[in-house]
C-alpha cells in the first residue's frame, strides 16, 4: 500500500500538484488518469523520490519516504519495479541479459540462481524460447512483455508503469493490461500505471484516481467510471469514441 498525504508540489510559481490525498492499494492496479499536462509524471517522479515534494508524505507501508535513511532508500529501490514508457531495453543485451540486470544490479546471487530465476519470469510471461534473442529481433508486445519480465524479476511489493500500452495495438495492448493485472493479483503488488487509455481503464480499472490541473478531482472503479456526474471525468472520459458508445449500449440496457 502506498498512502500519499496532503501532496504539494510547484515549480516557481507554478503549482503542479495541490494537496493530494490516495490510497494505491496492494493487490490492485490503480489508474492514474488525467489530460495532459495535469500533473501524471510528477505525481509518479514524487513518488519515486526523483523530485521532492514542498509539502505533504508518501508512505510506503506506513513508513513516511522522506524518514527513510539513505539505506533505507537503497533497499525500498530494491523493492520497486518500473515499466518504462516505450519499455527501455538495452538494445545491446539479450533478453535474458536484460531481465538479469536487475538481480545483478541488486542481489548477490549466484548466476546459476538469476539464471534460474530470468527463466522462471520468462516462462511466465510466455517467452520462453527467447533468451537468446536481441530487443531488435523480437515484436513490441513481446519488448513490453520482456519489460514486464525485468520489471518483476526481483518480486517487487510496488510496480510502476508509465504508459504501458504506448505504441501497441489494442489487441496487444490488452494482453499486456491483462498480464500486469495477474501479476498485481498472484504477487499481491500495489501496482500504479498511469495511462492515456481508456481501453485500460475499461479492462483493468480497479481503481482509478483522476487528475486535473494537479487536484485529485475524482476517484472510483471502473464501473463507477459510467455511473458518474462529474462534469470533468465525463468530459475528459467520453473525449474517447469507445466510451461513448459503451455509454450509450449500457444507457439502451445491451
Ligand atoms: N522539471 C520540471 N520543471 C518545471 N516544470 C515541470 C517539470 N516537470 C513537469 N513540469 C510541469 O508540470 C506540469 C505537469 O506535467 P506532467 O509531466 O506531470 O504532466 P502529465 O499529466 O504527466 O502529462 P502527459 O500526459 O502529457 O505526460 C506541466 O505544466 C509541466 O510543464
Amino acid at each position: 500500500m502506498i498512502e500519499v498525504k496532503n501532496l504539494h508540489k510547484a515549480f516557481n510559481d507554478q503549482k503542479v500538484l495541490n494537496g493530494i490525498e490516495y490510497v494505491f492499494e496492494r493487490g490492485k492496479t490503480n489508474l492514474i488518469i488525467g489530460e495532459s499536462g495535469s500533473g501524471k509524471s510528477v505525481f509518479l517522479k514524487c513518488m519515486l523520490g526523483l523530485f521532492k515534494p514542498d509539502q505533504g508524505t508518501i508512505e510506503y507501508d506506513g513508513k513516511p519516504f522522506s524518514t527513510f535513511s539513505d539505506v533505507e532508500q537503497r533497499e525500498l529501490r530494491k523493492e520497486i519495479g518500473m515499466l518504462f514508457q516505450g519499455g527501455a531495453l538495452f538494445d545491446s543485451m539479450t533478453v535474458e541479459e536484460n531481465v538479469m540486470f536487475p538481480l545483478k544490479m541488486f542481489t548477490r546471487q549466484k548466476r546459476s540462481e538469476m539464471l534460474n530465476r530470468v527463466h522462471e519470469v520468462l516462462k511466465r510471461v510466455n517467452l520462453e524460447g527467447n533468451e537468446n534473442k536481441m530487443p531488435s529481433e523480437i515484436s513490441g508486445g513481446m519488448q513490453k512483455r520482456v519489460a514486464i519480465a525485468r520489471a518483476i524479476v526481483n518480486k517487487p511489493k510496488y510496480l510502476f508503469c508509465d504508459e504501458p500500452n504506448s505504441g501497441l495495438d489494442p489487441k496487444t495492448a490488452t494482453v499486456i493490461d491483462n498480464l500486469i493485472q495477474d501479476l498485481t493479483h498472484e504477487n499481491d503488488i500495489t501496482t500504479v500505471i498511469i495511462t492515456h487509455d481508456m481501453n485500460s481503464v475499461l479492462e483493468i480499472g480497479e481503481r482509478i484516481a483522476f487528475l486535473k490541473d494537479g487536484v485529485l478531482a475524482w476517484k472510483g472503479t471502473k464501473k463507477e467510471i459510467f455511473q458518474t456526474e462529474d462534469e470533468a471525468v465525463t468530459n475528459f472520459v467520453y473525449s474517447s469514441n469507445l466510451f461513448q458508445k459503451v455509454r450509450e449500449a449500457q444507457l439502451k440496457g445491451l
